[in-house]
C-alpha cells in the first residue's frame, strides 16, 4: 500500500495556501492511502533533471509535486503549486541520498549549474575563499558530494552561501553553513551525530532515506495523522526534530545530562520532548520544573499540545508528568513537615539585617552580609566558623582577612539565630530545608527531572531537585544558557552534588530569529566570561540561524518623550504592515517605563497591555525584560536602553563596595539585555534617549 509522507517545507507553505485549495489538498491526499499503485495518477515530467519526480492534480489549476521512489512505496509530498510552477519546480530538481546520513536530500541542479560560472568569475578577483582551510577530505567525510564540494569552492563569503540555501542539498547547506560560522569539521561532524548512518548507505534507495529522515519528511499514517499535521503547520517542534536535537531527546544517560546552547536553539523543545520520552518509558513520575510559574504555565500548555499529538495515550501520559515550578514544589514539600512558612520579604530581610549590625556594632553593609550569607554561606552550605574561614569565595571579589571573616561570621551566625528564634524562612532556606526532608526519605517523589531555564536555579534548588530523584540513569536532565542568567548567582552543578560530566550537549541551530538579529545580539555578550556551570566558561560561538531577515533598526531620541514618540510610529508601522498586536513586543528595563510606554501607545491608539496585568488578547504586550524570559514575538521593540537606564543604577553594587558583586551584577544587567533582544523573530528596534547604554557600544555600528 503507497505510503504517504510530508516534506518539512511543504507544512509551512500549506498554511499559506487559499483555503479552497487547502481543502482539495487534504482531499486528494487523505485518499492517497487508498489508492493502487496504478490508480495514482502521477504524472512524469518532460525533460526531468530527475524522473522520480512526479506531479498530482489537485484541481484544474493546482498540482502536488510527489517525489516517487523507483523501488518501495514511499511517496513524498513536496510542494503543491500552480500547474507551470510545479512543472517548473520539479523538472529542474535531482533528489539524492546524503552519505553520511543517509538521509532524502533535494538540490536545485539547474540552478546550480547556471549559477556556477558567474560564481567562477566572482572568485577569479577575490584572494580568498571561503573554505580554503577546510580540507576536500573532510568535507567529503561531512557528506559534501561531488557537486556541492566544486561549488563550496567557488564561493569567497558567507552571504553567497546564504543566497544558496535553497540550492543545494540542506543537510550539506547546514554542514558549509556550520563550517562557515566557525566549527571545526570534528564540531560538525559531532553536532551531526544522531543523524549519522551505520553501515552501507544505497544512493538509489530513496525508500529507504525517506524513512531514515524524522527530521525532515513526516511518514503520514492514515488521514486523520494528514489533517492534524496539515491543521497546526507552525508547530513544526513537535514533529521535526533536528538529529542534534533529537539525539538528546532520545539518549539513555548514565546520571545527570544537560544540553545547553544559544538563545532559540530548542533547549524547552528537547526538555519538553524528553519529558514526554521518560513518561512513555513507564519507570516512574517524572517532574518537569523551570524558574518561574508563569515559564511553568507555558511548559505545561506546550507539553499538552505535544502528548496530545505524539503520544498513544496521551492521559496516562500527562498523567505521569507534574510540571511545576521550583519554588513551589520546595514550598509542597516544607509545608507537608512544617506548615506554611512566614517568609521575610526583601525589606523585612533588610531590617533584620541592620539588628544584628547594629546588635554586634559592626561596619559591615547589610547588603553585603545578605550577598555572602547568600553566595557562600547558603551554597557551599558552611555550617560553622572553621568552614567558613576556608571556603571558598569565587565571584566574591574583595578578599577579606580573618579577623573580618571572623566579625563577618559573627554577623551570619547572629541573623541564623534570629530566623530560628523567630521562626522566619526566605525563599532559599525553605528551599534547602526542603530538600533536607526530602534526602532524608528512602520514596523519593520522582524517578526522572528535567529542568528548563536552569541557568537561574540557585544552590538550594538544585539540592532540593537532586534529592528529589534517586540517583540513577537518567534523573536528572537540565536545559539552560548561563548567557541568559537574569536571576540567580552562579552555580557549580558538581558542588551541588549533579555531576553531568561527559553527559552534556550543545545546540547551535536557532530556530526563533534571522540570522540579522541573532548576530547582532550576540554582539552584546560575545568576548565576556561567563561560566559553564561545570568549572569552565561557556562559548556561544557556532551559534546560528538560518532564517535570513532585516537587520535590527537602532535610534537614538533627544528625550524620552521623543522616544515614546518614535515607539508609537515603529508599532504603528507594524500593525499597518498587518502585523497582529499579540505578536508585537514591547520590552523596558523597569516597570515604569513599561507603564509609560502602554499609556502612550494607547495615546495613539494602539491597543496595549502590560504583562504584570496577565492576558488580554488583541493587544500589544509590554513588559520588563526580566519578562520576556521564555517569550518569542515577530516584532519587539526594546526602549530605554540609553546609559541612565541600563545598567538599572540600583540593581549593581557599587565598585567600592564589592568588586565582584559589581562584575556580576553588570554581567546580568547585559544579560537582560541580551534576553530581551533574542526574543524577537522578525524585527528588532532597539532604542534609547540621550546616550545609549555601555552595552551597546560594541554593536551600534553593526
Ligand atoms: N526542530 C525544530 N523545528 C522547528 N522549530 C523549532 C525546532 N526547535 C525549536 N523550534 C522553535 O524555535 C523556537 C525556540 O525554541 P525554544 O524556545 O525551545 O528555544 P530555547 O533554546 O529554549 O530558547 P531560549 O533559551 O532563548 O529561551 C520556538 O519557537 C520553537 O518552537
Amino acid at each position: 500500500m503507497p505510503q504517504l509522507a510530508i516534506a518539512k517545507e511543504f507544512l509551512a507553505e500549506y498554511a499559506a495556501l487559499e483555503k479552497p485549495v487547502r481543502e482539495r489538498v487534504t482531499q486528494v491526499f487523505a485518499k492517497f492511502e487508498q489508492a493502487t499503485h496504478t490508480g495514482l495518477h502521477l504524472e512524469k515530467i518532460n525533460h526531468a533533471r530527475d524522473d522520480r519526480f512526479r506531479t498530482i492534480r489537485v484541481d484544474q489549476f493546482w498540482r502536488g509535486v510527489v517525489l516517487a521512489p523507483r523501488n518501495g512505496d514511499t511517496y513524498t509530498l513536496m510542494k503543491v503549486l500552480p500547474h507551470d510552477d510545479a512543472y517548473a519546480w520539479a523538472g529542474r530538481r535531482r533528489a539524492s541520498v546524503n552519505s553520511v546520513t543517509g538521509g532524502i536530500e533535494v538540490r536545485d541542479v539547474d540552478t546550480i549549474d547556471s549559477t556556477l560560472p558567474h560564481l567562477e568569475r566572482v572568485a577569479e578577483h577575490v584572494p580568498t575563499r571561503l573554505f580554503e582551510d577546510v580540507k576536500d577530505a573532510d568535507l567529503r567525510r561531512l557528506g559534501v558530494d561531488e557537486q556541492t564540494l566544486g561549488f563550496a569552492r567557488t564561493l569567497t563569503d558567507v552571504f553567497q552561501l546564504e543566497a544558496a540555501r535553497g540550492l543545494l542539498p540542506a543537510v550539506q547547506w547546514e554542514v558549509l553553513y556550520g563550517l562557515a560560522a566557525g566549527l571545526t569539521p570534528e564540531q560538525v561532524w559531532e553536532e551531526m551525530g544522531a543523524a549519522i548512518v551505520e553501515g552501507e548507505v544505497d544512493p538509489e534507495d530513496l525508500d529507504a532515506a525517506v524513512r531514515r529522515s524524522p527530521d525532515r519528511v513526516l511518514l503520514v499514517e492514515g488521514p486523520e495523522e494528514l489533517t492534524a499535521a496539515l491543521e497546526s503547520p507552525f508547530d513544526l517542534w513537535r514533529i521535526y526534530l533536528h538529529p542534534a536535537q533529537r539525539a538528546v531527546v532520545e539518549a539513555s544517560y548514565g546520571g545527570p545530562a544537560r544540553v545547553s546552547g544559544g538563545p532559540g536553539t530548542g533547549k524547552t523543545v528537547v526538555a519538553l520532548h524528553r519529558a514526554q520520552r521518560l513518561a512513555e518509558r513507564g519507570e516512574g513520575e517524572v517532574l518537569l520544573t523551570t524558574f518561574t510559574s508563569t515559564l511553568a504555565t507555558a511548559l505545561e500548555a506546550q507539553l499538552r499540545l505535544l502528548v496530545e499529538s505524539r503520544s498513544e495515550n496521551p492521559e496516562e501520559v500527562l498523567g505521569r508528568i507534574r510540571v511545576e515550578h521550583v519554588d513551589r514544589l520546595a514550598h509542597r514539600v516544607f509545608r507537608e513537615e512544617h506548615g506554611q512558612p512566614d517568609l521575610l520579604d526583601p525589606a523585612r530581610e533588610r531590617a533584620l539585617w541592620q539588628e544584628v549590625v547594629a546588635g554586634l556594632g559592626v561596619d559591615l553593609s547589610p547588603s553585603f552580609l545578605a550577598q555572602e550569607w547568600r553566595q557562600v554561606v547558603l551554597t557551599r552550605r558552611v555550617e560553622d566558623a572553621q568552614a567558613y574561614l576556608e571556603a571558598k569565595r569565587t565571584g566574591r571579589g574583595r578578599g577579606l582577612n580573618a579577623a573580618r571573616k571572623a566579625q563577618v561570621w559573627q554577623a551570619v551566625h547572629s541573623f541564623r539565630n534570629l530566623l530560628g528564634e523567630r521562626g522566619l524562612w526566605t525563599h532559599e532556606t525553605v528551599s534547602e530545608e526542603a530538600a533536607r526532608i526530602l534526602a532524608g526519605r528512602a520514596e523519593k517523589p520522582f524517578r526522572h527531572v528535567v529542568v528548563d531555564e536552569a541557568q537561574d536555579l540557585h544552590a538550594g534548588q538544585w539540592r532540593l531537585l537532586r534529592a528529589a530523584a534517586a540517583e540513577a540513569g537518567d534523573d536528572l536532565f537540565v536545559a539552560g544558557d548561563t548567557h541568559q542568567r537574569v536571576y540567580g548567582p552562579k552555580v557549580s552543578l558538581a558542588e551541588v552534588g549533579v555531576n553531568i560530566r561527559g553527559r552534556s550537549s550543545k545546540l547551535r541551530i536557532n530556530y526563533r530569529t534571522t540570522a540579522q538579529i541573532l548576530g547582532w545580539s550576540l554582539g552584546l555578550v560575545l568576548g565576556e566570561p561567563v561560566d559553564d556551570m561545570d568549572g569552565g566558561l561557556d562559548s556561544i560561538a557556532g551559534c546560528r540561524s538560518e532564517i535570513r531577515g532585516e537587520k535590527p533598526v537602532l535610534h537614538g531620541a533627544a528625550t524620552w518623550e521623543a522616544e515614546l514618540g518614535y515607539l508609537k510610529e515603529t508599532v504603528g508601522s507594524w500593525a499597518e504592515a498587518g502585523v497582529l498586536p499579540d505578536e508585537i513586543g514591547v520590552a523596558a528595563r523597569s516597570k515604569r517605563a513599561v507603564e509609560q510606554a502602554v499609556l502612550a501607545l494607547e495615546e495613539a491608539g494602539l491597543p496595549a497591555r502590560s504583562l504584570a496585568k496577565g492576558q488580554a488578547v488583541g493587544s500589544v504586550p509590554v513588559g520588563t525584560m526580566h519578562r520576556m524570559k521564555g517569550l518569542e514575538f515577530r516584532c519587539l521593540a526594546v526602549v530605554g536602553v540609553g546609559g541612565e537606564q541600563l545598567p538599572a543604577p540600583r540593581s549593581v553594587t557599587p565598585e567600592e563596595e564589592d568588586p565582584g558583586a559589581h562584575a556580576r551584577d553588570l554581567l546580568r544587567e547585559r544579560s537582560l539585555l541580551f534576553v530581551a533582544c533574542t526574543r524577537a523573530r522578525e524585527q528588532l528596534s532597539v532604542s534609547w534617549h540621550r546616550s545609549p547604554s555601555p552595552f551597546l557600544e560594541a554593536v551600534l555600528d553593526r
